[in-house]
C-alpha cells in the first residue's frame, strides 16, 4: 500500500494569479493499491455526494495520466481517500487530488519518473503552476508552465507568518470561477499586479509584513470575482482594520484569506464574533505554512518530503 500526504495551498495571493502559492498544514491522505481487477474508490461518507467514486474521480484521473506516459496496465485498483481539505473553496482541493494521485502512481511502478516529469504533469493537468507546485514541494512558490517544462523557484517562510483562513459553507468550482474572468488586462492594469507581486514575495520572505496591505492588492481577477463572494467588503475591511497584514481571495475563492503573524489570537477571535452576525455561515481556521510539502509516509510515518 502507497500512502501519500498532500498539503492544501492558497493560491494567487492576490496580485500572483497563476503564479504565487503557499502551501498549509491541512492535509488530505490518499492510499493506492494494485488489486486483482475493477476499481474500488472509498470516499469518506460526508463527500460522497460530491466527489465521483468512478473512473472520473480525480485522483484516478491522475494515476491513469501517468500509467499511459509510462505505459503500464494495472490489473486493478484501490484508492481509499481521506479528505481534510475542503472542496471547491479555493484551497487546492483538486491540485492535492492531480499532484498526489500523480506521486502515488509514480510510487507503486518505483519512481520510473523524475520530479521535474511529475511537475510537468501535474501543471498540464491543472492547467497552471500556482496550487500544484506547493502542494508537491510546500513553502511559497513562484512557478510557470513552458512548452515542456516548469521553472520555479520554492522559499521558505518566516515560521511566525500563519493565515487565517475564512472559508463560506458552500462551493465555488474554480471552472465557474475562471469564466467569470476578462479575455484582456488593460496595461495599467497588469502593471499594477506586476508591480505589487515583487513587493509581496519579497515582503513575505523578509518578513516585511508592513507593506502587505499593499503588496496584496490585486486588478486581475478578485475585481471580478469578488460579487459572487458574500460580504467580500465587509470582511476584508474588518481584516485589515483589526489589524491583518494583509487579505486575499484564496485561490478562486470563495475562501478569504487573512496573513497574520504572532499575535493572532484576538483577530482570530474578532472576525469568529464578526461573522457570527452575517447571514452566511463561515469556519475560521488559523493554518501554519507547510514548508515541507507533500511526503511519502511509511507505516512509522513520513518517508520522507517530495524534493
Ligand atoms: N478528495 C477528492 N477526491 C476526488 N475529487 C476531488 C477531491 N477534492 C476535489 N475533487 C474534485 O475537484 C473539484 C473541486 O476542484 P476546484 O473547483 O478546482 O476547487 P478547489 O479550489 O478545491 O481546488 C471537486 O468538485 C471534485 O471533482
Ligand atoms: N489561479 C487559479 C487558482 C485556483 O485555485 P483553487 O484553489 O480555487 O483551485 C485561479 O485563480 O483560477
Amino acid at each position: 500500500m502507497i500512502r501519500v500526504k498532500v498539503p492544501a495551498t492558497t493560491a494567487n495571493i492576490g496580485p500572483g494569479f497563476d503564479s504565487l502559492g503557499i502551501a498549509l498544514q491541512l492535509y488530505n491522505i490518499i492510499e493506492v493499491e494494485e488489486i486483482n481487477f475493477g476499481l474500488e474508490i472509498n470516499v469518506p461518507v460526508e463527500d460522497r455526494m460530491h466527489i465521483e467514486t468512478n473512473e472520473h474521480n480525480l485522483v484516478y484521473r491522475a494515476m491513469k495520466r501517468l500509467f499511459e506516459v509510462v505505459d503500464f496496465h494495472p490489473k486493478g485498483l484501490r484508492i481509499n481517500l481521506i479528505n481534510n481539505i475542503p472542496l471547491a473553496r479555493g484551497l487546492g482541493s483538486s491540485a492535492a487530488c492531480i499532484a498526489g494521485g500523480l506521486v502515488a502512481a509514480n510510487k507503486l511502478l518505483n519512481d520510473p519518473l523524475k520530479k521535474e516529469e511529475i511537475m510537468y504533469l501535474a501543471a498540464t493537468m491543472d492547467g497552471h503552476t500556482d496550487n500544484i507546485l506547493p502542494a508537491l514541494v510546500g513553502g511559497l512558490t513562484v512557478g510557470c508552465l513552458l512548452e515542456n517544462e516548469v521553472k520555479y523557484v520554492k522559499m521558505n517562510l518566516p515560521p511566525q507568518l500563519k493565515l487565517l483562513a475564512i472559508i463560506p459553507d458552500f462551493h465555488f468550482s474554480t471552472k465557474k470561477a475562471r469564466l467569470l474572468l476578462p479575455q484582456n488586462v488593460p496595461v495599467e492594469e497588469a502593471v499594477f499586479n506586476i508591480s505589487r507581486v515583487g513587493l509581496l514575495v519579497a515582503s513575505l520572505v523578509t518578513a516585511h509584513f508592513e507593506n502587505l496591505s499593499e503588496a496584496t492588492k490585486d486588478k486581475i481577477h478578485q475585481p471580478y470575482r469578488k460579487d459572487f463572494i458574500p460580504n467580500w467588503e465587509e470582511i476584508t475591511s474588518k481584516l485589515i482594520k483589526i489589524g491583518v497584514k494583509g487579505c486575499f481571495l484564496s485561490g478562486s475563492g470563495p475562501t478569504i484569506m487573512g496573513i497574520l503573524d504572532e499575535d493572532y489570537k484576538n483577530i482570530e477571535n474578532e472576525m469568529v464574533k464578526f461573522l457570527s452576525h452575517l447571514e452566511q455561515r463561515y469556519k475560521v481556521t488559523v493554518l501554519d505554512v507547510c514548508n515541507q510539502g507533500l511526503e511519502v509516509l511509511n507505516d512509522e510515518g513520513s518517508n520522507g518530503c517530495y524534493r
